[in-house]
Formats: C-alpha cells, sequence, structure tokens
C-alpha cells in the first residue's frame, strides 16, 4: 500500500491533469475540426469554381457550335452580323473572331484590316480546344482577355468571368490550366502561392492561410483564405464543446477523487488489498508434547506491503469483520492454505493446518462450499484441516450448530478459540459438538503465577478432558509452562517457545527438522515446581 503522501500527491496531480487534459483535448479536437472544416469548405468553392469555368466554357462551345452549323461567306456581313448576335446572347463571350489562313479576317465588331496572327497557344485542352491567356482585342484595346479557339473561330472572355462564384466568406479563388498556367484569379493572393496552387500544391495552410484545391478533365481550381476564418470557425465549435469538455473534467476529477478515498480511508485500502490478494499467511507450529514433534501449524494471515514489510491482522481483522470485508478475506487465506501446503499435506496425512474462522462466517457457514471445492481440487483431506472460531462465532448457538455440524461431517476439526476470554464458555462447551479447546495465552501466562486466572487453568483443562476434547495450549512461552501442561495432559502447544509464526519455506524447513528428531522430552514437574491437575485418562 502507498503511503499518505504519495497518495495524496499523486491524486493532486491526477486532478490537476484530469481538469487540463479534457479541456486541451476539446480545444486541440476543435482546431483540427475547424481546420477539417475549413478544407472542405475551400475544397467545395474550388469545385464550384470549375463549375463556373465549365459553364463559361459550354457557352464559348455553343458559339462554335452555332457558326459552324452553316457554311458562311467568310466575313460576309451576314457572318459578322451572326457573330455579333451570339455575342450579345452569349453572358460570357465578349467579342468572336474568324481566321482565314492563320490570320484574323474579321470579328463580331466588324472586317479587320490589319495583320493579326492567330499565335501560339498558351494550353491546349483534351479536346482539342487551345487556350490564349492574354489578349488585347485590338478593336477595344481594353484588358486583356482569354482567348478559346477552335478551327477557325476564337471568343474572347473576360478572366475574372471563369471565377466569378458569389462566397460566403471571405476567399480569393483561383483557375489555371492542369499543366499549371494561371488562368485567372477572383482578387489579388500571396503571389508564390497562387502558383503553387496553380502547380498543384495539396491542401494544407501555412502560418496565415488555408488552402485547398479541385480539378477536372480542364481545370484545376483553387480558393485561398485568411486563417482567421478557420479560427473563427473554431471559436464557434469550442462553444458547443467547452461544456462538453468541462462536463468530462468534472466526472475524470470525480473519479480521481473516488480512486484516493478507496487509497487514503482504511476499509478502502483494505478492500483494494484484497481484491489484489496482497495478503500471505504465516505458520506457526503446533507441538504435539508427547512426541515433541510438529503435529502442524495454525495458519495466520497477514498483509503485505508494497515494501515487503507485513501489516499484522489485529490491525485489520477488526476493521474486516465490522465492513463485512472478513468474508473475501477468509476465502483468501483458504486459497492461500491450500496452495501453500497441498503437497506437504498428502505427503504428510497426520499434519493438520488449522484456519480462524470469523464470528460472521462461523454463524453463516458460507465458508464451506469454499472450501470444500479448495480441497477437493488439491486432493487435501478434510480431517487435515481444522477450523478454529471465538466464542463469540458461536454465540448464535443454532446458527453455529448448523455450521458445526455440516463442517464436522465434511471431516474437519472444530475448536474453539481463546477459550477463557469470553462469557458463556461453559455452556457453550456442554452445547455444542466440539473436538478441541485452545487455552488462551492469558491464561498460559499465568501458569506459576500468582495471577487469579492461574487458578482457572487446572479447571479449564480438566474440563475439556472431561468433554473428551483435544487441547491445545496457546502462547506458550517458558520450558516451566510446557513441563505444566505435559503433566496436566494436554496434547498440543503453540507458542513462542518452539517457534514464532512463520513464512512458509521457513515453517517447511522448521517442519522437516523438528520431525526428524524422534525424542518426546519427560516430564519434569520436580524442575517447575508446578502443580499441575490429573491428566485425564480420554486425553491424548
Ligand atoms: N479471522 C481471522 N483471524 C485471524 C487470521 N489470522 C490471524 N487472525 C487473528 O488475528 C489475531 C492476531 O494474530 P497474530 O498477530 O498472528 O498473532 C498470533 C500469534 O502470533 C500470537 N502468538 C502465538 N504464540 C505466541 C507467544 O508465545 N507469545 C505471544 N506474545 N504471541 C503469540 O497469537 C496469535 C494467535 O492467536 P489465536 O488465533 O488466538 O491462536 C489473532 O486473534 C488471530 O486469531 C485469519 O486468517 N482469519
Amino acid at each position: 500500500m502507498m503511503n499518505r503522501r504519495s497518495i495524496v500527491v499523486i491524486a493532486t496531480v491526477a486532478a490537476i491533469l484530469a481538469a487540463v487534459i479534457p479541456l486541451l483535448s476539446i480545444a486541440g479536437y476543435a482546431r483540427h475540426r475547424a481546420i477539417q472544416v475549413e478544407t472542405e469548405h475551400l475544397k467545395a468553392y474550388s469545385g464550384w469554381t470549375l463549375q463556373r469555368a465549365e459553364q463559361n466554357f459550354s457557352q464559348a462551345r455553343h458559339v462554335f457550335d452555332m457558326l459552324e452549323q452553316d457554311a458562311w461567306a467568310a466575313c460576309s456581313p451576314a457572318h459578322i452580323a451572326r457573330m455579333r448576335e451570339l455575342t450579345i446572347d452569349s453572358q460570357s463571350v465578349d467579342e468572336i473572331g474568324y481566321f482565314v489562313d492563320g490570320q484574323l479576317a474579321c470579328t463580331s465588331w466588324g472586317p479587320v484590316q490589319q495583320d493579326i496572327g492567330i499565335g501560339v497557344p498558351s494550353a491546349t485542352l483534351v479536346d482539342g480546344y487551345a487556350l490564349y491567356l492574354h489578349i488585347t482585342p485590338f478593336v477595344t484595346g481594353g484588358a486583356p482577355l482569354l482567348a478559346i479557339s477552335r478551327g477557325d473561330y476564337n471568343v474572347l472572355m473576360k478572366h475574372e468571368r471563369l471565377v466569378d462564384v458569389l462566397t460566403d466568406t471571405k476567399m480569393t479563388l483561383g483557375l489555371a490550366t492542369l499543366d499549371g498556367q494561371l488562368i485567372a484569379m477572383s482578387r489579388k493572393a500571396d503571389g508564390a502561392l497562387s502558383q503553387a496552387l496553380a502547380r498543384g500544391l495539396a491542401d494544407g495552410h501555412d502560418q496565415d492561410l488555408m488552402y485547398a484545391s479541385a480539378e477536372n478533365t480542364h481545370f484545376r481550381a483553387f480558393a485561398i483564405t485568411d486563417r482567421s476564418t478557420a479560427f473563427d470557425r473554431m471559436d464557434q465549435e469550442l462553444l458547443l464543446l467547452i461544456p462538453l469538455g468541462a462536463g468530462m473534467s468534472v466526472i475524470l476529477i470525480g473519479l480521481v477523487v473516488w480512486i484516493s478515498r478507496q487509497h487514503l480511508s482504511p476499509q478502502g485500502a483494505l478492500q483494494l488489498a484484497i481484491k489484489r490478494k496482497a495478503f500471505v499467511t504465516h505458520y506457526q507450529p503446533i507441538i504435539e508434547l508427547a512426541t515433541g514433534q510438529c503435529a502442524g501449524a495454525e495458519a495466520l494471515v497477514r498483509w503485505r506491503q508494497p515494501d515487503g514489510s507485513f501489516v499484522p491482522p489485529d490491525m485489520f481483522i477488526p476493521l474486516a469483520e465490522r465492513t463485512g470485508l472478513i468474508e473475501p478475506l477468509t476465502d483468501l487465506v483458504i486459497q492461500r492454505v491450500v496452495d501453500d501446503l497441498a503437497s506437504m499435506l498428502r505427503r504428510e496425512p497426520s499434519m493438520h493446518v488449522a484456519i480462524n474462522i470469523a464470528a460472521c462466517d462461523m454463524q453463516s457457514g458460507r465458508f464451506l462450499p469454499v472450501l470444500s471445492r479448495a480441497l477437493r481440487g488439491a486432493g487435501v483431506a478434510p480431517t487435515q484441516v481444522w477450523l478454529e472460531a471465538t466464542e463469540s462465532g458461536f454465540m448464535d448457538v443454532n446458527a453455529a450448530r448448523a455450521t458445526i455440524d455440516q463442517a464436522r461431517q465434511a471431516g474437519h476439526a472444530i475448536a474453539i478459540d481463546d477459550f477463557g476470554t469470553g462469557y458463556s464458555s461453559l455452556s457453550l462447551l456442554q452445547t455444542l459438538p466440539l473436538d478441541a479447546l485452545k487455552i488462551d495465552k492469558s491464561f498460559v501466562d499465568a501458569i506459576g503465577t500468582q495471577a487469579a486466572t492461574s487458578i482457572v487453568v487446572p479447571h479449564i483443562i480438566s474440563m475439556a478432558h472431561g468433554l473428551r476434547f483435544r487441547i491445545v495450549a496457546e502462547g506458550v512461552e517458558t520450558a516451566a509452562q510446557e513441563a505444566y501442561l505435559r503433566e496436566a495432559g494436554v496434547q498440543f502447544v503453540q507458542g513462542w517457545l518452539y517457534s514464532k509464526a512463520l513464512p512458509l519455506e521457513a515453517f517447511l524447513a522448521f517442519y522437516k527438522a523438528r520431525n526428524q528428531r524422534r525424542t518426546a522430552p519427560p516430564p519434569d514437574t520436580e524442575a517447575t515446581g508446578l502443580t499441575p491437575p490429573p491428566a485425564s485418562p480420554s486425553a491424548g
């Protein structure tokens, strides 16, 4: 588990990121989206510019078709009148010229006396039309016009007519030949950029301008605008998206607060630890006094911290019991014990392991199927697993009896733990079908002392003998206590005199070493000076 300081620091950083990241993402998205939308906008206008150019072009084509329908006497008054009529009828065509042997013979204005050659076209379109980009009309002498020629005719039209598309925002439209010659621009724009777009520069933007283009079989059209247009669009997008970003920030901050509270509250921390299975079991050896051998162990859970240290159960079992987390914890302990000891229990059929069962579990019996599944899966005999519960676990006698009956039917032995520290000890012992009694450490401590409890010990032992319980004395710390207990006919002991609770590997080593020695130390009442109660014939 991380310490509080680290959690607070991480939570603060996470909360700041949770507040900032959605807003930055939204801003980034709005910018991206504004550029995308504006590029599409410019592309659409490029397409409409192509359509406009094609409209003008098709009017020129119509003029050629009309003139070529009849065999005119070249530059006859009727011929010239027809050319003039078509010029007036057409919105795009400003003048029509007729060439004989490459020389301009007449126009829609009348016959031509000067020597004016047709010249070299600037571009040839796919369907045989020739384009002359800058022709100065000799009659009007006005601004240069665009000429489109087919056969013996050409038509002149104003450049700007090809790009006169009404736009909804400020932009420049341009038209070019497919080989990159600029034909017309709707207004003045960055020269280098216009030339590059005419030559086929891909859609994009620079510091100040955005641009996009479109092509058809005759022309390439493009549109250029200030980036501010896109930013105006971005502002609109942001207005819509900021509430969404703020909402996401609030949700994320809420999540951070919730997670950090989970880590900061003891209950939350315990819950997370259970979820992460951050628990190990240590094993305190149980010694059989008659042989001096290790008869098994009591499994004692420990909460493993990220730094490798362990939180003792006194610190979290009461919390787990209060909050209902004891149930998943009991399940974890059961699984851990089976995982740890299954192979050893299979090898050593006389060995047992005692598992602590919390009061609520003892009353509900909920853990029994969990235990049974785990043992069956591991091939361990249920007789090798003892269940220990304190007196509080037996308070609801009927509920406890049901659990005890089921557990005993399955083969488990049931021990009453910390005996003597509760209130209803005697009645409980008589009423319930128990198998073993664990004498609490406080009574063992009193052995050989003047403490009031010291006189209770012989009575507990003789009562347990009378009820044919196996007796385990807890918290044995001195040889004198051991001698007393042996003399009194107590079968099993556990305590620091033999070993503290050990991690799995150390326990396995302890068991091996202990059980290689086959000696049972003789009773030595003289050495202890203690007077044990007479051993019951039923003990052992
Ligand atoms: N419901 C569950 N309760 C559990 C589980 N694992 C442990 N516990 C209960 O937590 C209490 C504290 O246990 P722990 O800190 O492990 O202490 C045990 C022994 O280390 C300690 N002990 C044993 N011998 C001596 C000794 O000679 N001197 C000394 N000072 N202490 C000693 O006693 C504790 C064992 O107690 P008990 O269970 O009564 O046999 C404790 O109440 C555990 O029951 C669990 O998985 N589930």
